[in-house]
Protein backbone atom coordinates (compact mmCIF):
# COMPACT_ATOMS: atom_id res chain seq x y z
CA UNK A 1 0.00 0.00 0.00
CA UNK A 2 1.30 3.66 -0.48
CA UNK A 3 2.51 6.24 2.27
CA UNK A 4 -0.73 8.67 1.43
CA UNK A 5 -3.25 5.20 1.39
CA UNK A 6 -1.76 4.47 4.80
CA UNK A 7 -2.74 7.88 5.52
CA UNK A 8 -6.16 7.45 4.42
CA UNK A 9 -6.32 4.22 6.51
CA UNK A 10 -5.06 5.97 9.50
CA UNK A 11 -7.52 8.81 9.38
CA UNK A 12 -10.38 7.00 9.29
CA UNK A 13 -9.18 3.95 12.18
CA UNK A 14 -8.82 7.46 14.17
CA UNK A 15 -12.08 8.75 13.87
CA UNK A 16 -13.61 5.44 13.66
CA UNK A 17 -14.93 5.41 17.40
CA UNK A 18 -16.66 9.04 16.92
CA UNK A 19 -17.66 8.37 12.84
CA UNK A 20 -21.37 8.05 13.30
CA UNK A 21 -22.76 10.09 15.78
CA UNK A 22 -20.48 12.91 14.37
CA UNK A 23 -21.99 12.18 10.88
CA UNK A 24 -25.65 12.17 12.48
CA UNK A 25 -24.80 15.58 14.04
CA UNK A 26 -22.94 17.27 11.40
CA UNK A 27 -25.79 16.96 8.52
CA UNK A 28 -28.61 16.62 11.24
CA UNK A 29 -29.19 13.24 10.36
CA UNK A 30 -29.93 13.95 6.27
CA UNK A 31 -26.81 11.20 5.61
CA UNK A 32 -29.58 8.73 6.66
CA UNK A 33 -31.94 10.19 3.50
CA UNK A 34 -29.24 10.40 1.32
CA UNK A 35 -28.06 6.89 1.43
CA UNK A 36 -31.51 5.71 1.08
CA UNK A 37 -31.47 7.67 -2.28
CA UNK A 38 -27.86 6.17 -3.19
CA UNK A 39 -30.04 2.54 -2.84
CA UNK A 40 -32.93 3.74 -4.58
CA UNK A 41 -30.20 4.68 -7.62
CA UNK A 42 -28.07 1.28 -7.14
CA UNK A 43 -31.54 -0.55 -8.74
CA UNK A 44 -30.97 -3.26 -5.94
CA UNK A 45 -33.65 -5.40 -5.92
CA UNK A 46 -34.57 -8.54 -3.83
CA UNK A 47 -32.50 -11.50 -4.11
CA UNK A 48 -29.43 -9.30 -5.61
CA UNK A 49 -25.65 -10.17 -5.10
CA UNK A 50 -24.52 -6.35 -4.01
CA UNK A 51 -21.50 -5.05 -3.04
CA UNK A 52 -20.49 -1.85 -0.86
CA UNK A 53 -17.05 -0.49 -1.08
CA UNK A 54 -15.50 1.88 1.65
CA UNK A 55 -18.22 0.42 3.53
CA UNK A 56 -16.83 2.45 7.13
CA UNK A 57 -18.76 1.39 10.17
CA UNK A 58 -21.29 0.11 7.31
CA UNK A 59 -25.07 2.21 7.96
CA UNK A 60 -25.31 2.14 3.54
CA UNK A 61 -24.43 -1.17 3.69
CA UNK A 62 -27.15 -2.29 5.60
CA UNK A 63 -29.74 -0.16 4.08
CA UNK A 64 -28.16 -2.05 0.96
CA UNK A 65 -29.18 -5.68 2.93
CA UNK A 66 -32.56 -4.50 4.08
CA UNK A 67 -32.94 -3.59 -0.03
CA UNK A 68 -32.20 -7.29 -1.08
CA UNK A 69 -33.58 -8.93 1.29
CA UNK A 70 -33.08 -12.44 3.36
CA UNK A 71 -32.69 -13.96 -0.55
CA UNK A 72 -29.84 -11.73 -1.10
CA UNK A 73 -26.29 -10.97 -0.37
CA UNK A 74 -24.08 -8.08 0.62
CA UNK A 75 -20.35 -7.82 0.44
CA UNK A 76 -19.44 -4.64 2.42
CA UNK A 77 -15.40 -3.89 2.12
CA UNK A 78 -13.17 -1.36 3.26
CA UNK A 79 -9.51 -1.06 4.33
CA UNK A 80 -9.88 0.56 7.85
CA UNK A 81 -10.21 -2.81 10.92
CA UNK A 82 -11.37 0.05 13.21
CA UNK A 83 -14.24 0.68 11.01
CA UNK A 84 -14.77 -2.67 10.15
CA UNK A 85 -14.98 -3.42 14.08
CA UNK A 86 -17.78 -1.04 14.36
CA UNK A 87 -19.74 -2.38 11.30
CA UNK A 88 -19.39 -6.61 12.32
CA UNK A 89 -20.47 -5.07 15.82
CA UNK A 90 -23.46 -3.15 14.65
CA UNK A 91 -24.78 -6.04 12.64
CA UNK A 92 -24.22 -8.83 15.16
CA UNK A 93 -27.37 -6.26 17.24
CA UNK A 94 -28.65 -6.34 14.32
CA UNK A 95 -32.81 -7.83 14.46
CA UNK A 96 -33.58 -9.45 12.06
CA UNK A 97 -30.20 -10.70 11.22
CA UNK A 98 -29.18 -9.40 7.47
CA UNK A 99 -26.87 -11.23 4.84
CA UNK A 100 -23.70 -9.22 5.39
CA UNK A 101 -19.72 -10.36 4.68
CA UNK A 102 -17.83 -7.75 5.63
CA UNK A 103 -14.51 -8.00 3.73
CA UNK A 104 -10.95 -5.90 5.14
CA UNK A 105 -9.53 -4.99 1.31
CA UNK A 106 -8.51 -2.49 -0.80
CA UNK A 107 -11.15 -1.81 -3.13
CA UNK A 108 -8.51 -0.63 -5.81
CA UNK A 109 -7.91 -4.32 -6.32
CA UNK A 110 -11.48 -5.70 -5.42
CA UNK A 111 -11.12 -9.49 -4.12
CA UNK A 112 -13.63 -10.90 -6.16
CA UNK A 113 -13.99 -12.31 -9.96
CA UNK A 114 -15.05 -10.77 -12.40
CA UNK A 115 -19.04 -10.01 -13.57
CA UNK A 116 -19.97 -11.23 -9.76
CA UNK A 117 -22.26 -8.55 -8.91
CA UNK A 118 -25.58 -6.97 -9.51
CA UNK A 119 -25.84 -3.99 -8.05
CA UNK A 120 -23.15 -1.65 -5.83
CA UNK A 121 -23.16 1.22 -3.77
CA UNK A 122 -20.22 3.28 -2.28
CA UNK A 123 -20.84 5.84 0.46
CA UNK A 124 -18.33 8.75 0.82
CA UNK A 125 -15.04 6.72 -0.98
CA UNK A 126 -14.49 7.65 -4.17
CA UNK A 127 -13.00 11.03 -3.01
CA UNK A 128 -10.53 9.37 -0.31
CA UNK A 129 -9.55 6.38 -2.67
CA UNK A 130 -5.71 7.51 -4.00
CA UNK A 131 -6.53 6.65 -7.52
CA UNK A 132 -9.88 7.10 -9.08
CA UNK A 133 -9.66 5.98 -12.47
CA UNK A 134 -7.93 2.77 -11.20
CA UNK A 135 -11.38 2.11 -8.13
CA UNK A 136 -13.51 2.80 -11.52
CA UNK A 137 -12.05 -0.01 -13.37
CA UNK A 138 -11.73 -2.21 -10.10
CA UNK A 139 -15.65 -1.85 -10.14
CA UNK A 140 -16.21 -2.06 -13.82
CA UNK A 141 -14.29 -5.67 -13.49
CA UNK A 142 -16.54 -7.20 -10.81
CA UNK A 143 -19.67 -6.44 -11.48
CA UNK A 144 -22.02 -8.31 -14.22
CA UNK A 145 -22.63 -5.97 -17.79
CA UNK A 146 -25.96 -4.44 -17.04
CA UNK A 147 -25.17 -3.90 -13.10
CA UNK A 148 -25.96 -0.49 -12.05
CA UNK A 149 -23.68 1.34 -9.21
CA UNK A 150 -24.36 4.54 -7.11
CA UNK A 151 -21.59 6.21 -6.01
CA UNK A 152 -22.29 9.01 -3.21
CA UNK A 153 -20.13 11.78 -2.41
CA UNK A 154 -19.27 15.70 -1.53
CA UNK A 155 -20.12 17.81 -4.20
CA UNK A 156 -18.81 21.31 -4.47
CA UNK A 157 -22.03 23.51 -5.69
CA UNK A 158 -22.27 25.43 -8.64
CA UNK A 159 -24.18 28.04 -7.09
CA UNK A 160 -20.87 30.89 -5.47
CA UNK A 161 -23.57 31.26 -2.33
CA UNK A 162 -23.98 27.72 -2.00
CA UNK A 163 -20.13 27.07 -2.28
CA UNK A 164 -19.08 29.74 -0.04
CA UNK A 165 -21.75 28.44 2.54
CA UNK A 166 -20.07 24.95 2.27
CA UNK A 167 -16.53 25.92 2.83
CA UNK A 168 -17.43 27.77 5.87
CA UNK A 169 -19.81 25.14 7.02
CA UNK A 170 -16.30 22.83 6.62
CA UNK A 171 -14.07 25.32 7.96
CA UNK A 172 -16.05 26.46 10.82
CA UNK A 173 -18.92 23.72 12.19
CA UNK A 174 -17.62 20.61 11.32
CA UNK A 175 -13.41 21.21 12.56
CA UNK A 176 -14.84 22.58 15.42
CA UNK A 177 -16.89 19.87 16.49
CA UNK A 178 -14.43 17.71 15.90
CA UNK A 179 -11.69 19.69 17.49
CA UNK A 180 -13.44 18.80 20.75
CA UNK A 181 -12.78 15.29 20.23
CA UNK A 182 -8.67 15.59 19.14
CA UNK A 183 -9.56 15.10 15.44
CA UNK A 184 -8.99 18.67 13.96
CA UNK A 185 -6.62 17.10 11.18
CA UNK A 186 -8.55 14.16 10.37
CA UNK A 187 -11.87 16.20 10.06
CA UNK A 188 -9.87 19.16 8.30
CA UNK A 189 -8.89 17.19 5.47
CA UNK A 190 -12.62 17.04 3.78
CA UNK A 191 -12.44 20.43 2.31
CA UNK A 192 -9.10 20.04 0.53
CA UNK A 193 -9.99 16.50 -0.34
CA UNK A 194 -13.38 18.26 -2.03
CA UNK A 195 -11.11 20.46 -4.12
CA UNK A 196 -9.32 17.95 -5.40
CA UNK A 197 -12.47 15.83 -6.23
CA UNK A 198 -13.77 15.94 -10.24
CA UNK A 199 -17.36 18.00 -10.44
CA UNK A 200 -20.08 15.92 -11.60
CA UNK A 201 -19.70 16.17 -15.51
CA UNK A 202 -16.23 14.92 -14.76
CA UNK A 203 -17.24 11.87 -12.75
CA UNK A 204 -18.99 11.22 -15.91
CA UNK A 205 -16.36 11.44 -18.35
CA UNK A 206 -13.83 9.07 -15.84
CA UNK A 207 -16.60 6.78 -15.41
CA UNK A 208 -17.41 6.44 -19.15
CA UNK A 209 -13.43 6.25 -19.62
CA UNK A 210 -13.67 3.26 -17.56
CA UNK A 211 -16.09 1.59 -19.77
CA UNK A 212 -19.48 2.43 -18.08
CA UNK A 213 -22.21 2.27 -20.84
CA UNK A 214 -23.98 5.13 -18.80
CA UNK A 215 -23.46 7.35 -16.05
CA UNK A 216 -25.48 10.58 -14.67
CA UNK A 217 -24.41 12.24 -11.60
CA UNK A 218 -27.19 13.83 -9.95
CA UNK A 219 -26.86 16.97 -7.44
CA UNK A 220 -28.38 16.48 -4.25
CA UNK A 221 -29.05 18.99 -1.02
CA UNK A 222 -28.44 21.87 -2.96
CA UNK A 223 -25.82 20.46 -4.99
CA UNK A 224 -23.69 20.13 -1.71
CA UNK A 225 -23.89 16.38 -2.12
CA UNK A 226 -24.18 14.08 -5.02
CA UNK A 227 -24.48 10.47 -6.85
CA UNK A 228 -23.11 8.94 -9.85
CA UNK A 229 -25.25 6.42 -10.90
CA UNK A 230 -23.48 4.08 -13.78
CA UNK A 231 -24.14 1.03 -15.70
CA UNK A 232 -22.12 -1.46 -16.80
C1 LIG B 1 -21.86 12.04 6.02
C2 LIG B 1 -20.91 13.02 6.54
C3 LIG B 1 -19.58 12.88 6.43
C4 LIG B 1 -18.89 11.71 5.88
C5 LIG B 1 -17.41 11.88 5.92
C6 LIG B 1 -16.71 11.83 4.73
C7 LIG B 1 -15.34 11.98 4.73
O1 LIG B 1 -14.67 11.91 3.59
C8 LIG B 1 -14.61 12.17 5.89
C9 LIG B 1 -13.22 12.33 5.86
C10 LIG B 1 -12.54 12.54 7.04
C11 LIG B 1 -13.21 12.62 8.24
C12 LIG B 1 -14.58 12.44 8.28
C13 LIG B 1 -15.29 12.22 7.10
C14 LIG B 1 -16.70 12.07 7.09
O2 LIG B 1 -17.37 12.09 8.24
C15 LIG B 1 -21.44 14.19 7.28
C16 LIG B 1 -21.81 15.22 6.32
C17 LIG B 1 -21.95 16.53 6.98
C18 LIG B 1 -21.77 17.62 5.98
C19 LIG B 1 -20.85 18.68 6.47
C20 LIG B 1 -23.07 18.11 5.44
C21 LIG B 1 -23.76 19.15 6.23
C22 LIG B 1 -25.08 19.46 5.65
C23 LIG B 1 -25.92 20.32 6.61
C24 LIG B 1 -27.17 19.62 7.02
C25 LIG B 1 -26.36 21.59 5.94
C26 LIG B 1 -25.28 22.56 5.85
C27 LIG B 1 -25.55 23.44 4.67
C28 LIG B 1 -24.25 24.04 4.20
C29 LIG B 1 -23.98 25.22 5.07
C30 LIG B 1 -24.36 24.37 2.75
C1 LIG C 1 -15.86 8.67 4.78
S1 LIG C 1 -15.75 6.99 5.03
C2 LIG C 1 -17.28 6.39 4.39
C3 LIG C 1 -17.86 5.26 5.17
C4 LIG C 1 -19.27 4.86 4.79
N1 LIG C 1 -19.33 4.36 3.45
C5 LIG C 1 -20.24 5.97 4.97
O1 LIG C 1 -20.91 6.32 4.01
O2 LIG C 1 -20.37 6.49 6.07
C6 LIG C 1 -14.61 6.50 3.78
C7 LIG C 1 -14.19 5.07 3.88
O3 LIG C 1 -13.39 4.73 2.77
C8 LIG C 1 -12.45 3.77 3.20
N2 LIG C 1 -11.41 3.69 2.17
C9 LIG C 1 -10.70 4.69 1.61
N3 LIG C 1 -9.87 4.22 0.68
C10 LIG C 1 -10.05 2.88 0.63
C11 LIG C 1 -9.47 1.83 -0.14
N4 LIG C 1 -8.54 2.07 -1.08
N5 LIG C 1 -9.91 0.57 0.05
C12 LIG C 1 -10.84 0.31 1.00
N6 LIG C 1 -11.43 1.25 1.77
C13 LIG C 1 -11.03 2.52 1.58
C14 LIG C 1 -12.02 4.27 4.55
O4 LIG C 1 -11.40 3.29 5.35
C15 LIG C 1 -13.36 4.75 5.12
O5 LIG C 1 -14.00 3.74 5.85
Amino acid sequence: MSDRASQIQTIFNNIAPVYDNLNDWLSLGQHRVWKLMTVQWSQAKTGDTCIDLCCGSGDLTQILARQVGKTGQVFGVDFSPGLLAIAKQRHQNHYPPQNITWVEADVLNLPFPENYFDCATMGYGLRNVTDIPQCLDSLYRVLKPGATAAILDFHRPYNPWMQNLQQWYLQNIVVTAAQHFNLTEEYAYISPSLDKFPQGQQQVNLAQQAGFSTAIHYQIAGGIMGVLQITK
